[in-house]
């Protein structure tokens, strides 16, 4: 019958056959019967009855293995079948078969083969205890083409779920009439069994049905710990009784029998059939579907499956034709091949359990990687020193933010310049360095043609000897002369209407005029930069500064000219100095180039003189302004010296650079920018009620107020930021169009801000068209970043558009860095944009930077001795990525994942779509407490089984008495599962 051994091709498997015969009875001695079959060797079994020589070929047969009556089940077991249990701890699906005709010993040889079966489960599973395993119990029967739950009280016939819709109708209605038409034959049988039992005397307890048992394993996988490899190993091990093998014509030839014969045949021919189809190879059309026997086994027929089949014969001559059957099916079946295959499934709960051990294990990755880096250390090392240095830089910014703010309340109160000067505590040593730089082009100057450090501005507001002009030192604050602008308009309107009407007189105003010493303009005379007609008015004081007195300003027109004096003065000191900027004439240094202050003793009692003297107001503030904000620029290029080391060793591109800049520095530039603009406009608001809105939250004079309040952090915040937002949110399109037009002209950015800060104005400043505001308004470049800070109202906040834009630079720097997204998510969640968040969101982009760059110019960083680079992460990463997101359809809504995708660079579409699919693979997710039953089940089985407690109906039907009498089971999950 040539080689039986089964073979494999590649996964192909042929299906193994063994043949047992049983031992003679003891009905069948008493008759002297004799066995009529020999094992001449392992593999080969001999028909002994003398035959013709040339006959004894078709008499010899050789299988997988054969066993004679002297084997045990337990040496069955272990020779022919012990493989299948193997497999299925291994994930590969395996059936085992018993087949012959009745009392040939089946049930005797299956009853024991799934007590060693399941006895070596538990053994294999005590062994590994590293794996999990989760075991699934099922049994069912085939009766009349009739599929029952074994384990269920309810005797409802089972449908087999691959029904197509029209099958499932015509088959329901079948159902229901062989439902009926069973319980009449189940009694019928019952008395057809005693008959057959009388008349055969062979097998007392004939099974008449298939019954099948069936043992799903789902195991982790061998290799599972220490490794990341998902997913679960899930197979199943059928063991299979089947029903008598004998032909229709040898049962009962009448009633019920005879149906049940037929029914029987049905499922055993289409067995027989089916396995006759594949072991010729025919590739085609299998009818699997002819019986339910075979559609239940179609896997283990010729699929994903190993099958081990035990023919059991009778060793007497009266069955020889029967056993001669059996071993003919036993021949085609061994050319059956199959294709098993490891099966490897997701399951929810050791999913869930390996993403945990997982995510606990990323976690402590986290944690040991920052410190363990040496490099890294060394990096936040340098980093808190110069964030110290930049704290310094900013605190002594904020001195001369002080400063400016003194100017301009002292301007528009008519009160001498002071300025407050803290003492520089830690870092007396940036202090006291020389904050100096040139002028006109930045570049350094000898010592006597430098700017003055901060202390060096004090001399400018020193007393002057005259004790006329001690208001000068007044170090009080001084009273505010004139409608205050941080009050009501109602007020401010009431009151200058009372101040014109009750001082129709003008009084005495002096004009101090500061102008350089002649060591500062070259040895020439201060007095040389008046006119004729001019220098009258003035007069030199002893300290070799200049007084502009107008003693008697009783007539407007009187004062008009003095102004237009004290104009053309200004005109002039001012193109003094540029022209010195531009020669090689020795440099003045304009922080102490001019003052105008005006008189505690001149009341702006006319509205005409105020307006009039806005104008140089504005001049005069402009000036201060710069000189300010030159020591602004000193401590902004000190800083940026700062932030580029922080930078080293890499370069910044563009892009960096602009990301990384701290927002705050361009709000402090803005406000100086702004300030003078914003304080000729709330003079114009003083002198002209008529057009200002009534508005304390755009008041100009508050928003001075709350830029000082700010750079102080005075804790009153008249000025609400959510009041900022509504602007911010109204114009944000306007803003972004601004922003993106990428445009130089800063007037029209000025104007801008200012008609969105002031916007119910009725008419926005012209003078930001005025090339020569621009001109000494330093800065105009950067106005663009500038004023979106300053819109926002908060300083350190972000712009919506401005924050989501520097995420999305993050995400892509992480994505580079193959940062791991327990960092992404806890940084994400934190860093919302708000007022502060900008310091981390710059030092994360600045230490993503840094890494990038580093890994980029190929240093090595390591760890443990180990080499990291990008590539050695991204696996890891990938693979992180893909179980936290899996987790996060069972903790979280889509809007809630959305924004995790977007921290760990998941693209949200194909997300979406693959998402939905998993949500439907958890909500399929089976009851585990069944699955828990089950294992319980068979654990009691075992004890069962162990304490011997086997009838003689065999292991399978006391298997079902037990859990008929256990209730619990619910066959539809696990027919649902396997069909
Ligand atoms: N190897 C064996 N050793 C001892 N006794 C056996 C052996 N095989 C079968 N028997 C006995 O033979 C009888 C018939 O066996 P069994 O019930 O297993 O046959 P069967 O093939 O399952 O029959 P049916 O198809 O009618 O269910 C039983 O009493 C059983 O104990």
């Amino acid at each position: 019958m040539g080689d039986t051994t089964p073979r494999s091709n590649g996964n192909e498997d042929r299906i193994s056959v063994s043949v047992r015969v049983r031992p003679l009875s003891d009905k069948e001695r008493a008759r002297r019967d004799v066995s009529e079959w020999e094992c001449i060797s392992p593999n080969t079994i001999k028909y002994k009855t003398t035959l013709p020589e040339s006959s004894i070929s078709l008499d010899t047969y050789t299988f997988h293995k054969v066993f004679g009556d002297g084997c045990s089940t337990q040496q069955v077991y272990e020779a022919a079948i012990k493989q299948a249990i193997v497999s299925v701890v291994s994930g590969i699906n395996s059936s085992v078969l018993a087949y012959g005709q009745t009392s040939s010993g089946k049930t005797y040889t299956m009853t024991g083969i799934t007590e060693y079966a399941i006895r070596d489960i538990y053994d294999y599973i005590d062994k590994h205890r590293d794996r999990e395993f989760v075991l699934k119990f099922s049994a069912m029967e085939i009766y009349n083409e009739i599929v029952r739950d074994l384990l269920s009280t309810d005797n409802t016939p089972l449908r087999l779920l691959d029904d197509r819709e029209k099958g499932i109708v015509i088959e329901k209605l079948t159902e229901e009439i062989l439902t009926e038409r069973s319980r009449l034959q189940e009694l019928l049988s019952i008395c057809a069994a005693e008959r057959t039992t009388k008349e055969t005397s062979m097998n007392e307890t004939s099974s008449r049905s298939h019954q099948i048992i069936r043992l799903t394993v789902e195991s982790s996988p061998t290799d599972y710990v220490g490794t990341n490899r998902s997913g679960t190993l899930v197979a199943s091990v059928n063991f299979v009784d089947l029903a008598g093998s004998e032909r229709a014509s040898h049962a009962l030839t009448a009633g019920t029998r005879l149906r049940e014969g037929g029914h029987i045949n049905r499922s055993l021919l289409t067995l027989g059939t089916v396995i006759r189809k594949l072991s010729k190879g025919i590739n085609g059309y299998i009818p699997y579907r002819d019986s339910k026997l075979t559609r239940i086994l179609q896997k283990s027929l010729g699929g994903n499956a190993r099958t081990y089949i035990i023919c059991t014969i009778s060793p007497t001559r009266n069955h020889v034709e029967q056993s001669k059957n059996t071993l003919f099916f036993a021949s085609c079946a061994k050319q059956v091949t199959t294709n098993a295959q490891v099966n490897v499934v997701m399951s929810d709960k050791i999913l869930v359990k390996r993403l945990q051990n997982e995510l606990a294990r990323m976690e402590n990755e986290l944690r040991s990687f920052a410190p363990n880096t040496m490099l890294l250390k060394e990096r936040e090392h340098q980093i808190e020193q110069m964030d110290k240095k930049i704290k310094e830089l900013t605190r002594q910014r904020d001195i001369f933010q002080s400063h400016i703010a003194n100017l301009l309340k002292s301007v528009g109160k008519d009160q001498p310049l002071t300025i407050d000067i803290d003492p520089a505590p830690e870092s007396s040593d940036i202090a006291n360095n020389d904050l100096v730089t040139d002028l006109s082009a930045g570049s350094t100057y000898e010592n006597s043609n430098k700017l003055r450090p901060i202390e060096s501005f004090k001399h400018i507001f020193q007393q002057p000897e005259n004790p006329e002009d001690n208001f000068l030192l007044d170090g009080n604050i001084p009273e505010f002369i004139g409608p205050d602008p941080c009050l009501g308009w109602e007020e401010i309107s009431s009151r200058v209407d009372t101040e014109n009407e009750d001082n129709r007189q003008y009084h005495k105003k002096d004009v101090n005029l500061f102008i350089p010493t002649s060591e500062d303009i070259g040895g020439k005379s201060p007095m040389s930069l008046f006119e004729n007609g001019d220098a009258e008015l003035a007069s030199k004081e002893e300290n070799n500064e200049l007084t502009l007195v107008t003693v008697d300003n009783s007539h407007e027109d009187d004062l008009r000219r003095k102004i237009q004096v004290l104009q053309r003065t200004i005109d002039r000191l001012v193109g003094f100095i540029e022209k010195s900027n531009g020669s090689s004439e020795p440099h003045i240094s304009k922080s102490r180039s001019l003052q105008i202050a005006r008189s505690k003793s001149c009341s702006a009692t006319s509205a005409a003189t105020s307006h009039f003297l806005s104008n140089k107001v504005d001049e005069e503030i402009m000036l201060h302004f710069q000189s300010g904000n030159l020591e602004c620029e000193v401590m902004s290029s000190q800083l940026n010296e700062v932030e580029q080391k922080a930078e080293s060793p890499s370069q910044f591109n563009e892009m960096d650079k602009e990301l990384a800049s701290p927002p705050q520095f361009d709000e402090t530039e803005l406000k100086t920018m702004l300030l003078p603009q914003l304080n000729k406009l709330e003079e114009e608001t003083i002198t002209s009620p008529a057009k200002f809105e009534i508005d304390n939250s755009t008041h100009l004079g508050c928003f001075q107020d709350k830029l000082s309040d700010w750079e102080f952090h005075v804790p009153k915040r008249k000025f609400s930021r959510e009041h900022f937002q509504i602007h911010q949110m109204d114009t944000l399109d306007e803003v972004e169009s601004v922003i993106d037009s990428d445009t130089e002209d800063t007037a029209s950015v000025l104007n801008f801000v200012v008609k969105m800060n002031g916007r119910s104005r009725t008419r926005p400043s012209k003078d930001f068209d005025d090339p020569m505001i621009r001109a000494r308004t330093p800065g105009f470049k950067d106005m663009r970043r500038a004023r979106v800070i300053s819109f926002h109202g908060v300083p350190g906040a972000l712009l919506p558009c401005q924050f989501e834009r520097q995420q999305r630079y993050m995400v892509e720097l992480w994505d580079t860095c193959n940062v791991p997204l327990a960092h992404r998510s806890y940084f994400f969640l934190l860093i919302k944009g708000e007022l502060g968040d900008s310091v981390y969101l710059d030092l994360e982009l600045r230490r993503l930077s840094f890494l990038k760059d580093t890994f980029s110019t190929g240093t090595r960083i390591t760890e443990d001795g180990q080499n990291l680079t990008l590539d050695s992460s991204l696996e890891a990463l990938n693979r992180e990525r893909e179980m936290l997101s899996k987790k996060m359809h069972k903790k979280f809504s889509w809007r809630e994942r959305e924004k995790y995708y977007m921290a760990w660079g998941i693209d949200l579409k194909s997300k979406q779509r693959s998402t939905q699919l998993a949500w439907q693979l958890w909500t399929n997710t089976k009851d585990m407490n069944h699955i828990r039953e089950s294992a319980t089940l068979v654990a009691k089985l075992i004890g069962l089984v162990e304490s011997n407690e086997t009838s003689k109906k065999g292991f399978g039907l006391n298997f079902v008495g037990l859990f008929k009498s256990r209730k619990s089971h619910n066959w539809n999950d696990t027919t649902s599962t396997v069909m």
